[in-house]
């Protein structure tokens, strides 16, 4: 452990470094779209979206909230696949504890997902009234 209390070591400061960073956060978003089938989902949720609101011609104000409403549920994907990980590393065999955590991170994901489902409903609905 260094003086923050952390066992994080004081590194100097360099773009390189946050390159590097950067591209291992780029790594784990993609380890998540080639493994997790719901991330499938929600990535076929996410283009159909965008390509309905282009169509529809979705204003600024509009786009923020389809932008936050999918955002929290990659969010959460991406945190609940990091705790499975975790999981599997902390107890490989059944373990309760590791069901109970594992449910509530996959209860995580639903929330979000109800969630961004009534924020697009309630952001389209205008638009699908005009045009019907
Ligand atoms: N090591 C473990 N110990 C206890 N329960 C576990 C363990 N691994 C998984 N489970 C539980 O078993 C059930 C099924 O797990 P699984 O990972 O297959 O869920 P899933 O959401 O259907 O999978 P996926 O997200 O890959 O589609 C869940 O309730 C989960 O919490």
């Amino acid at each position: 452990m260094n003086e923050t209390g952390t066992t994080a070591t004081r590194k100097k400061f360099t773009v390189a470094a946050r390159l590097k960073s950067f591209s291992y956060a780029m790594q784990g978003i993609g380890f998540v779209l080639r493994t997790q089938h719901n991330a499938w989902l929600h990535l076929l949720a996410t283009l159909g979206v965008i390509m309905l609101a282009l169509f529809l011609g979705f204003t600024p104000d509009d786009w923020r909230w389809l932008v936050v409403a999918m955002a929290i549920v990659w969010f959460a994907e991406t945190i609940n696949t990091a705790m499975e990980y975790l999981c599997d590393v902390v107890s490989p065999h059944y373990a309760e504890a590791v069901k109970r955590a594992k449910d509530i991170a996959a209860g995580a994901v639903l929330i979000s997902a109800v969630a961004a489902l009534v924020v697009g409903v309630l952001t389209f609905l205008p638009y699908l009234k005009q045009v019907s």
